[in-house]
């Protein structure tokens, strides 16, 4: 370990919570070495080298820095930290790194200026206006059906083990254009869409990071930059387009508000002190579908390879779904499904094991103290969401078993409310965490009550994957 004594010097213990007399880190040159070895493994980096250096320069005190490229870094796990963090989003607002501007050009073309990359006073104009939109997600309980049933019915069909990653993938993303947007994108009946493909084209480049390091690479005359710039106005066209209609749709007096869409033209019309531009509005409507599409879709996959795995997991599950709704899955309601405990369990811990947001940086605007050690103004710290999850500290010896029943009774008021942070906490917490919960639980029930899933021994590992780039699939039978 190649320690910079400089930049320790600069985190002194200044109470008896620190175990140290500066702060444990982990030298640029090790960092670096470990970023780059994870980057040509295939895994995403910067994860599995800070939850190894974690266990071995953090675990006393819950706290450590490394470096994020040069940038120096301060690595966040112990919870009371986390929450120090989480709640007071004004002494740690957002990373600027993790802006979309951050990225360069491409990235703030197409993500924009929306509510998951700003702060202070125009973060809160814009979440007044949107939160309104997400007071009632059951609205969108039938749309949620439609889609889920389309999928199950494709899986029926195709009589044999069934592709997960791509499946959900296209089925969220019709959620989300039915419920968002309005528009069926017919992802899930293959059907061609020139405005999915756009989508689908930019979430691949936008976010590249040779563009962040060389930005000017976009401003060239190449036949790529054509391509994208060609994608953004399809895109931003159809999108201009449809919250056209919604104003038309509220001026016109019609007082169905079908859409997230609709419902954040109307808050935007009505409340003339917290305007926001049609601009905004785009660029808050991209934010639901990269915040909400692969998100859902990778803790779904997550999911059915869990139910693969743990057939007694499996069984409790559908003992579950069938006693709530009497023998017969039409009775299924929104009521219903909040009934389900053990669901609930189950998916707290497939999210703590498979989390798909890793990190979440913040910077510090004035000197602070956490967990014993000072901490400069201006410092990256990260609450790292991967490695409070899977620290032993915090879940005991048997952290790395899947088991539902931790989150259960007297047992999970043991754990810590700042050491399961999936969805983030406090003020910058998951606007859409209620949304991917209906829509993974209504998925559950209908599709647990139709089919076993098997996987055979050995058929995948994705114990330690992070995402699932991976296609893979599940074998299923069809209950009688
Ligand atoms: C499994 C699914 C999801 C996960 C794990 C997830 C996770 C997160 C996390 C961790 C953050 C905070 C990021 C940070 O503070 O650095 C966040 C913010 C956000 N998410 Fe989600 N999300 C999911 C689904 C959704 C869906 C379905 C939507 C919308 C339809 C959505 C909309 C948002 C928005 C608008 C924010 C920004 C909130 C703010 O900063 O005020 N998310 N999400």
């Amino acid at each position: 370990i190649v320690v910079d004594k400089k930049v320790t010097s600069k985190f002194k213990k200044v109470d008896e919570r620190a175990k140290h007399d500066t702060l444990q880190t982990v030298g640029i040159l090790t960092a670096f070495t470990n970023l780059l070895k994870q980057f040509y493994s295939g895994v995403r980096a910067p994860t599995f080298s800070e939850f190894e250096s974690y266990q071995k320069h953090g675990r006393d005190d819950g706290i450590f820095h490394s470096y994020l490229g040069f940038i120096g870094n301060v690595i966040v796990i112990n919870p009371e930290a986390i929450k120090t963090i989480m709640l007071h989003s004004i002494t740690y607002p957002k990373y600027p790194l993790f802006l979309s501007s951050g990225f360069g050009d491409y990235a703030s073309n197409f993500f924009g200026n929306n509510l998951a990359v700003i702060d202070g006073d125009e973060w809160k104009k814009q979440r007044h206006v949107i939160n309104p939109a997400f007071y009632d997600i059951g609205k969108f309980y039938p749309a949620f059906e439609e889609h889920v049933d389309k999928f199950i019915k494709n899986a029926e069909r195709q009589n044999g083990p069934v592709n997960v990653p791509k499946n959900l993938t296209n089925m969220t993303v019709d959620i989300l254009g039915t419920t968002v947007l309005g528009q069926d994108f017919g992802a899930q009946d293959s059907r061609l869409n020139t405005v999915t493909d756009s989508y689908y084209f930019m979430m691949s480049n936008a976010f590249k990071p040779l563009y962040t390091v060389l930005p000017f690479l976009t401003k060239l005359p190449t036949k790529f930059n054509k391509e994208f710039n060609q994608h953004l106005k399809i895109f931003d066209d159809f999108i201009y387009s449809l919250i056209r209609k919604s104003h038309d749709k509220y001026k016109n007096g019609t007082d169905k508000q079908e859409t997230l869409l609709d419902m954040m033209v109307k808050t935007q019309l009505e409340d003339s002190e917290n305007q926001l531009s049609d601009r905004e509005l785009r660029d808050n409507t991209v934010l639901f579908f990269v915040a909400g599409h692969e998100t859902t879709a990778a803790t779904l996959a997550f999911q059915l390879y869990r139910i693969g795995l743990h057939s007694e997991v499996q069984q409790k599950l559908y003992e579950e779904i069938l006693d709530v709704v009497s023998g017969d899955i039409e009775n299924l309601t929104l009521d219903l499904l909040q009934k389900m405990e053990y669901m609930d369990a189950f998916i707290k811990e497939t999210m703590r094991l498979h989390p798909p947001a890793i990190l979440q940086g913040r910077v510090t605007t004035q000197d602070v103290t956490l967990c014993g050690y000072r901490i400069p103004k201006g410092t990256m710290v990260t609450p790292s969401v991967y490695s409070v999850q899977h620290s032993d500290v915090y879940y005991g010896q048997d952290v790395k078993q899947f088991r539902p029943e931790r989150w259960l009774g007297e047992e999970a008021k043991k754990i810590h409310r700042f050491a399961h942070i999936p969805f983030s906490a406090g003020p910058r917490v998951c606007l859409g965490n209620n949304f991917s919960l209906i829509e993974q639980k209504l998925f559950l029930a209908k599709f647990l009550i139709k089919f076993v899933v098997k996987l055979q021994p050995g058929q995948i590992n994705l114990e330690a994957a992070l995402d699932v780039n991976k296609d893979f699939a599940v074998n299923l039978s069809t209950r009688q």
